[in-house]
């Protein structure tokens, strides 16, 4: 008897890479795997990742998931289509005739933009980082992608010649991907989705284009930006590895991946997820709202060429299950995520001690990259579990500072999922 289809999801994470392999008609998990992505900090504030790393841990992670399912006796041709999701707004610029990366992946939450955002907001009329919120959803910010590109255009020799020179390709990391597992130098399809268009800061929300005007203002030559499609539609087939030929059908950045996963169709439906960072996202329909309380408005699917558009507004929190990763890696007060559930349970509270991880800036609803982070009401008192404490009692306040932003309609659902969620104290908090 043919074995039932099944469906593949790539999720490439800031922290890490995953490929699930799901049965459509229960969305029950048969397998997935798993692999952590290194950042590279070269200054403070900088935050990039090798997209060839990135590649290769999303190609590990499809063959690895494989390898399960042969275990398991499913033969790996029941995999009908393959779906991606991604960490957003991260930049990738590469060489379509080499296929190599031109620069390293900057990542959403550096904050290298910093002077350049300045002085995009200080030349816009009133100062005024909204200038392009009506056309894009967004403030001027170091998070998304323009100002990045902006940047490496700025800064690397390399870029601006290939650019010069025809060779040069941007993309996000849904982009990258695609074209890299379509064929690359060969056949590789330079495209990506209007959710994750949507936050380069070069699309206009109303139009689903690249905006004219929009690139000019960041001086951004409209010839490296790839085509947008919609959430779902044939893209092109992989080429290579166990799962060659197999189309790849859908595409959608991280935080709308869990709106639809959360099946929030609904406007007024919500979902709240944990992973680096923290993102709440409301579906607010076909219709755009500006939010004018530093809600960010945002492309939420659009699931198929001829079918329209959804909206949702965002309430973005850099620093989620990235504090935890910075207890483990800079204070090694834990040597696992999961340590640091003990550490919190085990005092009950933090005494006094908060912890504001504001490692990125601060963003919804502030936007204000200057912010920075801190530690206080220490005492003699205080030890490595109040601190622990205080990292999870933080994502809870930012959690819940981003349920209080007004929305314009209430919120008739709300859920909460990720990874930090395996971590009991941090729900009860
Ligand atoms: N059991 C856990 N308890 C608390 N934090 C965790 C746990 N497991 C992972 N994390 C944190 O969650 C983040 C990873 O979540 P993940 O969903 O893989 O992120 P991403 O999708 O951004 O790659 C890491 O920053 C890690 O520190
Ligand atoms: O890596 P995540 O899952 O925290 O998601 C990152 C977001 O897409 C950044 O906008």
């Amino acid at each position: 008897m043919a074995s039932k289809p099944l469906v593949g999801a790539i999720d490439q994470g800031t922290s890490s890479s995953r490929f699930l392999v799901f049965n459509p008609k229960t969305a029950e998990i048969v397998v997935q795997h798993q692999v952590e992505i290194l950042q590279k900090l070269p200054q403070a504030g900088w935050a990039e990742e090798d997209p060839k790393e990135i590649l290769h841990s999303v190609i590990e992670c499809i063959e690895k998931a494989c390898d399960k399912l042969k275990q398991l006796k499913i033969d790996v041709s029941s995999i009908k289509a393959i779906g991606v999701s991604n960490q957003r707004e991260t930049t990738i610029v590469w060489d379509k005739k080499t296929g190599l990366p031109l620069y390293n992946a900057i990542l959403w939450l550096d904050l290298r933009t910093q002077s350049t955002a300045e002085k995009l907001i200080n030349n816009a009329p009133n100062k005024n980082k909204n200038v392009l919120q009506e056309k894009t959803g967004l403030p001027i910010s170091t998070y998304f992608s323009a100002v990045k590109l902006r940047w490496i255009l700025d800064n690397v020799e390399k870029v601006r010649k290939a650019v010069a020179e025809g060779r040069a390709l941007f993309g996000t990391v849904d982009c990258w991907l695609i074209w890299c597992l379509t064929g690359a130098q060969e056949s590789g399809v330079h495209c990506t989705d209007v959710t994750n268009a949507s936050r380069t800061m070069l699309f206009n929300i109303h139009t689903l284009k690249w905006d004219p005007d929009l690139c000019k203002f960041f001086d951004i030559p409209m010839s490296i930006l790839p085509e947008v499609r919609s959430s779902s539609e044939i893209y092109g087939l992989m080429r290579c590895g166990t799962l060659a030929k197999v189309p790849i059908s859908g595409c959608l950045g991280d935080q709308s991946a869990a709106l639809v996963g959360q099946m929030c169709f609904k406007p007024g439906q919500s979902k709240n997820t944990y992973g680096t960072g923290c993102f709440l996202l409301s579906n607010i329909g076909e219709k755009p709202v500006i939010s004018q309380h530093g809600l960010l408005t945002t492309l939420a699917y659009k699931m198929g060429k001829d079918k329209p558009a959804v909206y949702a507004l965002e309430g973005s929190v850099a620093i989620g299950g990235a504090v935890v990763r910075w207890l483990r890696d800079n204070l090694h007060i834990i040597s696992t995520a999961e340590e640091v559930e003990k550490l919190a349970a085990s005092v009950g509270s933090s005494y006094g001690c908060y912890f504001v991880p504001a490692f990125s800036g601060l963003y919804a609803p502030y936007w204000d990259p200057t912010a920075r982070g801190t530690i206080c009401g220490l005492t003699q008192y205080t030890n490595r579990n109040h601190i622990a404490f205080a990292a999870l009692e933080a994502v809870a306040f930012q959690t819940r500072e981003s349920c209080s932003i007004p929305k314009g309609s209430p919120t008739k659902l709300l859920v909460a999922r990720s990874n930090l969620n395996q971590c009991n104290s941090s729900l009860d908090i």
